[in-house]
């Protein structure tokens, strides 16, 4: 469950989210459209607890979190296989993770050093990442932005049946209108607080 009640958030002397309620029970899928810059990477690291908010609160009732970043943060120097191993605290790639890697493509890349990896095939290591601790909250900022459309028509789907399956309870940001109706099933349109004049009264 994430519970997001009456959230403001101000960079400088400009707001970025104001007055804003979310309420997301475990295993409901919510995707964040809006325009570029209106705030949804904020609202998702509030989510994540990685941005105290200026107003408002958010609470996190979960087993396991996961946030697959918009810019993946990979450890350049380590091996894509490592990378994964990294947030699993295991030695060996459990068969189900590398089942995980080979439905997104991944496999030939594994040994490779993340530092290599395309930005495509990054943001494809990042989601894996992410779905491979099988968490209950997932949070994901455009996933799917750096791939080609078939790839993404494939990856959308992958990830769709995996997260329905699992009720994995999901917030989605997006530009994407499809994304989002594949993915989630409410749909939470942000307003640009900065497009008509705000100030901090
Ligand atoms: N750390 C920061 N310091 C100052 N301003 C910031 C910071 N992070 C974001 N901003 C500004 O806050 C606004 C919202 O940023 P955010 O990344 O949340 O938008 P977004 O809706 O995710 O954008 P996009 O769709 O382009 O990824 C933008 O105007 C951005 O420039």
């Amino acid at each position: 469950m994430l519970t997001l009640r009456g959230v403001g958030v101000t960079y400088g002397d400009r707001w970025v989210l104001r007055g804003l309620d979310l309420t997301l029970p475990p295993g409901e899928r919510a995707a964040v459209l809006g325009p570029s810059g209106c705030g949804k990477t904020t609202l998702l690291r509030v989510a994540a607890g990685l941005l105290t908010p200026r107003e408002g609160r958010a609470d996190r009732s979960c087993r396991k979190l996961a946030y697959a970043f918009q810019e993946p943060r990979l450890v350049p120097w380590l091996s894509l296989e490592e990378n994964l191993l990294l947030v699993l605290g295991e030695t060996t790639t459990p068969a189900p993770v590398r089942d995980l890697a080979e439905r997104f493509g991944l496999t030939p890349l594994l040994k490779q050093r993340a530092r290599t990896l395309s930005g495509g095939q990054r943001q494809r290591a990042g989601l894996v990442r992410a779905l491979s601790v099988r968490p209950d909250l997932l949070l994901l900022d455009e996933p799917f932005a750096s791939l080609d459309r078939p790839t993404r028509d494939r990856l959308l789907k992958e990830t769709a049946d995996r997260i329905h399956r699992e009720g994995t309870a999901l917030l989605l940001v997006t530009h994407d209108p499809t994304e989002a109706r594949t993915l989630a099933e409410r749909i939470l349109e942000l307003p640009d607080l900065a497009a008509p004049a705000s100030d901090l009264s």
